[in-house]
């Protein structure tokens, strides 16, 4: 069959009338769908490409961790054992996950000075602004806090710390924190407030020895609970948010394995912490940044017009709590994930015992910063929040020897202070 293409005229021109051959019409054909595949799968790319640059920032691990940060090798476990080198043998040896976050700074910070050895472990998620995790980072370093740069869901990662290091306690503070962000981003809360409490508890009870462990759940499980004050054994089966309801789950998580596996575990209900080094996220931090920069701020009051109060309490009596609850954790019972012998099991509520309207909040930060600020009142929105909460705390008084002593004033003029050496230093950065 002679080869004709339609670049060749047929062998005998004249004759035929100039038709195109089957061939070539075949030819056409191709290109023509082709030419269109091309354009459809360009369109749906720009469509992809639209949606990608269109999603929520989900705070994903940072991006260096996208770059597949590296760790392992003798350099960096000579870095892991040193760091958590305790001095004496009755010193505590603790992994200290989320080591870059508020409370986890303030944790590592007291547990290494007097003497424990700390490990941090944090994925520098960019939930809120990862320069402010790089720089709590490095007053971790000075204390000879080394914080590894990973995720409580790489199981792969904990086992080898769990290798590397015999810790004695695990004080887990990695979390999906906010009431309000579990609306725009509520896969983060499941990945790391449920799928990363469960591997790392499974990290925990295949462990040898096993550790104990304290975690941070949250005076939110109290939700729409409307008997004051918030008393461990009360109703907290009516979650108002998503951020609530995973810290419920983790504390039912938590009695699963202490059960099965014979895991010692505590849980700490923090009821609005807020102190220096703290989260850009929570209202009295941004609040102080918009009152600077003349910006409004709107206060919410609840629907009925009464106002809306936070049982605020500052960080350094909630570090009291955490080591309490270290200090007073009963070993566990497993072996290489095996239960000998039930294990504690405890949950205590750590605030401050007396709530404060967000207005009076308002007004302590404008005479503090002397600014007044630009207030806009707005009805709390269903977003989660809750009108109040208030902290009875004779449990952790009786157990963990638990004694808050800074009242809001106090604690808010130590935050201020820090604001504005901090940002004052940032803006020479
Ligand atoms: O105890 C907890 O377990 C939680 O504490 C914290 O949640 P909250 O108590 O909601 O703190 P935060 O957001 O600072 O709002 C403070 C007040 O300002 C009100 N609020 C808030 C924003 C605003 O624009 N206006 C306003 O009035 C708001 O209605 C509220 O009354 C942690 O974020 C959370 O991770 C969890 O740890």
């Amino acid at each position: 069959m002679s080869q004709v293409n339609e670049h060749h005229a047929p062998s005998t021109p004249g004759k035929l009338k100039p038709e195109k051959s089957p061939y070539i019409h075949h030819r056409l054909r191709i290109h023509s769908s082709l030419s269109k595949l091309t354009l459809w799968s360009s369109f749906f790319l720009a469509f992809i490409l639209f949606l990608f640059i269109l999603s929520p920032p989900s705070p994903s691990a940072s991006p260096r961790r996208a770059l597949g940060d590296s760790w392992g090798g003798s350099h960096w476990e000579k870095r892991v054992a040193k760091s958590a080198r305790r001095s004496t043998s009755s010193s505590l040896t603790v992994l200290v996950t989320g080591a870059a976050g508020f409370v986890g700074t303030h944790v590592s910070l007291a547990l290494k000075r007097r003497g424990d050895g700390v490990l941090g472990l944090d994925n520098f998620n960019r939930y809120y602004d990862p320069n402010l995790k790089r720089a709590r980072q490095r007053l971790l370093d000075r204390a000879g806090v080394f914080i590894v740069d990973g995720d409580i869901n790489d199981a792969v990662l904990l086992r080898k710390l769990f290798d590397v290091v015999p810790f004695t306690h695990v004080m887990h503070l990695a979390a999906q924190a906010g009431v309000r962000y579990a609306m725009q981003n509520p896969g983060s809360y499941v990945h790391s407030n449920i799928a990363g409490f469960v591997n790392l508890l499974e990290a925990c009870k295949n462990a040898n020895p096993q550790p104990s462990v304290v975690w941070a759940s949250s005076s939110s499980v109290y939700g729409l609970n409307s008997k004051v004050p918030f008393s461990e054994k009360d109703r907290t089966d009516q979650p108002a948010s998503l951020y609530a309801a995973t810290k419920k789950a983790g504390e039912e998580i938590a009695h699963s394995y202490n059960h099965i596996y014979g895991l010692s575990i505590t849980g700490l209900r923090f009821f609005t912490v807020y102190g220096p080094w703290g989260r850009p996220d929570m209202a009295y931090f941004f609040f102080t940044k918009d009152i600077l920069k003349g910006k409004q701020i709107t206060i919410f009051e609840s629907p009925d017009g009464g106002t809306v109060a936070r049982d605020f309490t500052y960080i350094d009596d909630i570090v009291k709590g955490c080591l309490g609850a270290l200090d007073t954790a009963k070993k566990s019972t497993g072996s290489g994930g095996k239960k000998k012998g039930p294990a504690q099991l405890r949950i205590f509520n750590l605030g401050n015992t007396s709530p404060v309207p967000v207005s009076e909040l308002v007004a302590i930060l404008e005479k503090l910063l002397k600014v007044k600020a630009k207030k806009k009142v707005l009805p709390m929105p269903t977003n989660g929040d809750v009108k109040f909460t208030h902290a009875n705390i004779s449990l952790a008084y009786r157990d963990l020897g638990y004694r808050p002593t800074t009242d809001l004033e106090t604690g808010l003029r130590k935050f201020v202070k820090w604001y504005l050496e901090f940002y004052s230093k940032k803006s020479s950065w």
